[in-house]
């Protein structure tokens, strides 16, 4: 359900100041002392005024003033005049400098935040389980990894300068009040009115905001849907649909992204019409009311400097409103998720020993998946599996690898239960090559060595001697150091599926699950491969799903799956 947008806005702010902590004292520190030293210098400007505007005045601040200078040894109009620039001039020096680290701090905080919402996003989609990543739609993930924290950086620093802009212009209110108590009052009630008309917009802005955040969604969904099914589309002439739901998706953001761009141009006019009118009955009211010219001038002065914060509130309110579904929408994600299930606990190697499930079943929501598995598999067999399509075969193999937890019955390896601590070690020990091979846009080294330094060039040889795929990369122009394209583009399928067990091979792992693996190779080429596998000594265990007969004749033993029921 969608909370207020103030609690959600307490999120945002919370969220902040967690990530800031005692960052956010230094931050607010410089804040007050650059607002602090904006107003000295304005109220220097008085006895400069008074020194240049009225030299003989008998005011007794004046008296005090010149008694001050002149006991400071400044006794002419002019020396008192140097003396009070040169202070002016000092107040200013100080204040760029404090600007200057302010503006340093806030930046810092404001990036450092980002990276760190990127961060705890991505911990917690690497922890989740991956019965909940699964029903994820990638373009969402994206959507909110890029378009989306990037909104989230401009709320946070449109927050920062809403914060800004109230502590300028509190101190400067508190200045006018102590020049004149009757205008600061006039200005406060204006300002309160404008306070007033911010709030009551704030709701809108937000769904302005919402609608965004989805319409960017299915514009990121439909450009990954595109280039999904690119090869399909081209050769069918079907990329004229794809282009008109695009563009349909893309008219509809502009529109809401202009419908807030309206709304802000009108604040805008509105306040610029405000200010003006504000500034001349200060004007009118100070000439009326015979306040000194000196004083009318400083308060004119910190009248038209309040004006700039108060439309700095008003804008940055309306854009962190705007902004704040991306913040809802990376929250979301994250309990979507499982944030509080995904601090998992330090990985623990199971014991060496046999695999065993015991009447383990998973049941995906439409009710397909397994049913019933009980199963024993000793170390360095090499296990068949086999069964019609949407059988149960792939959601046997995944709760056998540890992505899926068994919804009743359990799982052990080496005759102990797997909690999400073991879970997790046994997945260091397996490794998985599925039947699109998964390679990166790299070189063929980098998608060997998955990011692993470690691994050496004999290893890689040896490797890809077990997958055949010696030829293939000694072909290849550039050899390892060859950039294979999007998704291994580049190679025929059977190619990619050789690297990719090569890859698979290079984790010896103590579990390796070939599902459908191999299906891409020629028969000849794929008994060839088995057999070597076969060989290994030490072997690892494998679990092989495949349709090919020829396959499951190399097999120790086949587990049948049909209908949800496994048989061994
Ligand atoms: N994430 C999911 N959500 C809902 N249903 C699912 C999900 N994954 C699989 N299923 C369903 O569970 C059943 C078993 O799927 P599974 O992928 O295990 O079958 P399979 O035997 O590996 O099929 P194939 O040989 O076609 O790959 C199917 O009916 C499938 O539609």
């Amino acid at each position: 359900m969608k909370s207020g947008p103030w609690k959600s806005a307490a999120a945002f702010a919370a969220a902040f100041g967690s990530y800031a902590r005692w960052r956010v004292w230094l931050a607010a520190g410089l804040v007050g002392s650059g607002a602090l030293l904006e107003g000295v210098s304005v109220v220097l400007l008085i006895p400069i005024l008074s020194v240049v505007v009225s030299p003989g005045s008998g005011d007794p601040w004046r008296i005090w003033i010149g008694e001050t200078l002149t006991a400071l040894g400044a006794t002419t109009p002019v020396t008192q005049l140097a003396v009070l620039l040169a202070a002016f001039v000092c107040v200013a020096l100080i204040r760029a400098g404090t600007l200057y680290m302010r503006d340093l701090t806030l930046g810092k905080l404001q990036t450092g935040f980002v990276e760190q919402q990127r961060n705890q996003v991505l911990h917690t989609l690497a922890a989740a389980q991956w019965s909940r990543i699964v029903t994820l739609r990638h373009a969402r993930i994206t959507n909110l990894l890029g378009t989306e924290m990037q909104r989230l950086g401009s709320s946070a620093q449109f927050m920062v300068q809403g914060v800004v802009a109230v502590v300028l212009l509190v101190v400067q209110g508190a200045l006018a009040f102590m020049l004149a108590p009757g205008f600061a009052a006039g200005a406060i009630i204006l300002l309160m009115i404008g306070g007033g008309v911010i709030l009551m917009s704030h709701g809108r802005s937000r769904d302005l905001g919402s609608d965004v955040v989805r319409q960017s969604q299915a514009l990121m969904g439909s450009a990954s849907g595109f280039l999904g099914g690119l090869k399909a589309a081209a050769a069918q002439n079907g990329q004229g649909r794809f282009v008109t739901e695009f563009e349909t998706i893309q008219t509809q953001l502009r529109q809401r992204q202009l419908t807030f761009q309206q709304r802000q141009a009108r604040s805008r006019a509105g306040f610029a019409i405000g200010s003006s009118l504000a500034g001349a009955a200060v004007v009118l009211a100070g000439v009326a009311m015979h306040i000194q010219p000196a004083v009318l001038i400083a308060l004119v002065l910190i009248f038209a400097r309040m004006s700039g914060p108060a439309q700095q509130i008003q804008a940055a309110a309306q854009n962190f409103f705007f902004g704040l579904p991306s913040f809802e929408a990376i929250r979301q994600l994250e309990v979507d998720l499982g944030r509080d299930e995904a601090t998992a606990p330090p990985p623990v190697t199971p014991p060496v020993g046999d695999i065993e499930l015991r009447s383990a079943a998973f049941l995906h929501p439409g009710g397909g998946g397994v049913k019933e598995a009980s199963l024993t598999i000793a170390p360095g067999s090499f296990i068949g599996i086999s069964g019609p399509s949407g059988a149960g075969k792939t959601t046997l193999i995944d709760m056998m690898i540890g992505l899926l937890v068994p919804q009743s019955g359990e799982m052990l390896v080496g005759g102990e239960p797997l909690d999400a601590a073991r879970r997790a070690g046994w997945r260091d020990s397996v490794a998985y090559v599925p039947q699109d091979g998964f390679l990166f846009h790299d070189s063929v080294r980098r998608n060997l060595s998955w990011g692993d330094p470690a691994i050496s060039e004999e290893a890689m040889a040896r490797a890809l001697d077990l997958a055949d795929a010696q030829g293939l990369v000694a072909r290849l122009e550039q050899g390892l150091d060859t950039v294979i394209g999007e998704r291994g583009t580049m190679l025929s399928g059977g190619e990619r599926q050789r690297l990719a067990l090569a890859r698979a091979l290079l984790r010896s792992p103590r579990l390796l699950v070939l599902d459908e693996a191999a299906n891409a190779i020629d028969a000849q080429g794929e008994a060839a491969l088995l057999a070597r596998l076969a060989a290994l000594d030490p072997r690892p265990t494998i679990l092989m799903i495949s349709h090919r007969a020829e396959s499951m004749a190399l097999c120790d033993r086949v587990v049948r799956v049909e209908l949800g029921q496994v048989t061994a």
